[in-house]
């Protein structure tokens, strides 16, 4: 198919979704409504062009589904993984180049194989068994698709090219195509940086890495109107908040709980631009100025005071700005000093042997952070969830929903209230409420957690059905258990 038709039929194919493309000077391509959307409303989907698992030494995942049991090597190649004949057939028709062309790689350089190495694998592959018309050509499944996306190749640092230029020296050695040259994959590998989106699971933890190329027509905010999500492996785009006609459609590329500054920072560094969103041009605002002391700043000396701090223009430390008590320069360096110590002996991802010796440092971590950071602040955020996902690991349900119920209310202030994140603590938080006997809680805790996740997950998903599944069987035993209390009470 000519690249003209394909556009015309992309244009076709996003009219009859009331969707248009317009170039906006600062930002390129962008995606509009042309009617308007309901928060959970679905505005887009697309299957990866192509997609590889976060295979790692630690865990590995099946190249069709993503699961992580029952895998068998692939006897050819020995890199790619499997759960099943169904998955290695479907994937076969691409997999026998790719396999064939891992085989020529020696043993040891198939170590260097990662995640990233095989998308910019397949994407040749499936080029060509496109063009030779093994696999279709379809308006959203095309070549053409990936060529027009964005690159910054002329704005890349020389170390980051240099990174590229040892990836495409590895392709190169792999695919052995004498038509396609270094330049060219040192680009796509660029494309990837700011267009390849990670594909999660349905509680937003990642299980791979995919190329959606319409879904990357859609820019950044950091106040988004829509949500990226997956289902199984197929990205869908949901409005999460009511969208009028004629509006851009937005997705946040990075994780919004962060200041202004942290925020355009890593926007800058991986994505190459500087964010002029409605959120980002309230910088320097008493807002925005509060919001980062809050997120990323120090509690104030008064155990019981809730005010945020800012440095004090004399450079003696830290003053509340609610009950203006002065936090001194060297309480603040002594004790996150003490953080730091701590932290070094804490292992990032402790192993089964020592996970109750770093739920012991981990407690104490906490407690210092407590005691520097604001109760909002994201580091301390962070800590208690290693800590909540620890507990659980160890089965410690108790002090995991305790850690659970801390967590609640500071993703309630830095994330938007249909943020999934919040759905999936009050999720976890129902869980646990009714593993110990708190039913009422856990139906309360589980309603909020479906009302959030149905706008950004849908309703139809698996994942969607065992919530609705769990809350009407809690719902049903909390009914039972008034109506036992009932009884008993009408028998005395
Ligand atoms: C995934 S692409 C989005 C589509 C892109 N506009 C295009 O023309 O193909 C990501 C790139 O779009 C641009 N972009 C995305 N969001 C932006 C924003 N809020 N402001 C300016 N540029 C943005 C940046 O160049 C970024 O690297």
């Amino acid at each position: 198919m000519e690249a003209s038709s394909l556009m015309a039929d992309l244009q076709r194919f996003l009219r009859d979704r009331c969707l248009s493309v317009s170039n906006l000077p600062q930002k390129g391509r962008s995606l509009f409504t042309t009617r308007d959307f309901h928060p959970g409303e679905v505005i887009l989907n697309q299957e990866p062009y192509i997609c590889a698992p976060n295979n790692t030494s630690l865990e590995s995942r099946c190249d069709g589904c993503f699961k992580t049991n029952n895998l068998k090597k692939c006897s050819g190649c020995q890199v790619v993984w499997y759960c099943g004949s169904s998955c290695q057939k479907l994937e076969w028709k691409l997999h026998r180049h790719e396999c064939k062309a891992l085989c020529r790689l020696e043993k040891e350089k198939r170590n260097y194989v990662t995640p990233t190495i095989r998308l910019m694998v397949k994407l040749y592959l499936k080029r060509n068994v496109q063009n030779e018309k093994v696999l279709p050509i379809t308006t959203t499944d095309n070549y053409s698709l990936v060529e027009a996306l964005v690159s910054h190749m002329s704005e890349i640092d020389e170390k980051q090219l240099l990174l590229y230029a040892q990836m495409a020296n590895l392709v190169n050695l792999i695919l052995q195509f004498p038509s396609i040259d270094l330049r060219d994959i040192a680009e796509n590998f660029s494309k990837f940086s700011c267009n390849a989106h990670s594909i999660c699971d349905s509680e937003l933890r990642p299980q791979g890495i995919g190329l959606f190329p319409l879904v990357s027509i859609i820019n950044h905010s950091c106040s988004p109107n829509a949500i990226l999500v997956f289902e199984e492996k197929v990205a869908v785009v949901r409005a999460i908040e009511n969208i009028p006609k004629d509006s851009e459609v937005t997705i946040s590329y990075i994780e919004t709980a962060g200041s202004t500054l942290t925020r355009q920072k890593s926007l800058k560094e991986q994505y190459l631009f500087h964010c002029q969103c409605a959120r980002c041009n309230n910088v320097g605002k008493p807002h925005d100025i509060e919001e980062s002391a809050l997120l990323e700043g120090y509690r104030c000396a008064n155990e019981n005071c809730t005010g945020f701090l800012l440095r004090d223009p004399d450079e003696k430390g830290f003053v509340c700005q609610k009950c203006m008590l002065l936090r001194s320069k060297e309480e603040v360096k002594k004790l996150a000093s003490d953080v730091k110590t701590v932290s070094e002996k804490a292992p990032a991802s402790p192993s089964a042997e020592n996970k109750e010796a770093a739920i012991a440092l981990y407690k104490t971590i906490e407690k210092l952070q407590v005691k520097l950071y604001h109760s909002f602040s994201i580091t301390l955020m962070r800590t208690r969830e290693k800590l909540l996902k620890m507990l659980m690991d160890v089965e410690s349900w108790k002090e995991a929903l305790n850690y659970c119920r801390l967590i609640v209310p500071v993703y309630q202030t830095v994330y938007p209230a249909t943020h999934p994140l919040i759905g999936l603590q009050f999720y976890t938080q129902g869980k646990l409420e009714w593993l110990l006997g708190k039913t009422e809680e856990a139906v309360s805790s589980l309603i909020k957690a479906f009302e959030i996740l149905r706008i950004s997950h849908g309703t139809s998903t698996a994942f969607m059905k065992e919530l609705s599944a769990k809350l009407e069987e809690a719902r049903a035993e909390a009914s039972y258990k008034l109506f036992e209390l009932k009884d008993a009470f009408d028998d005395n």
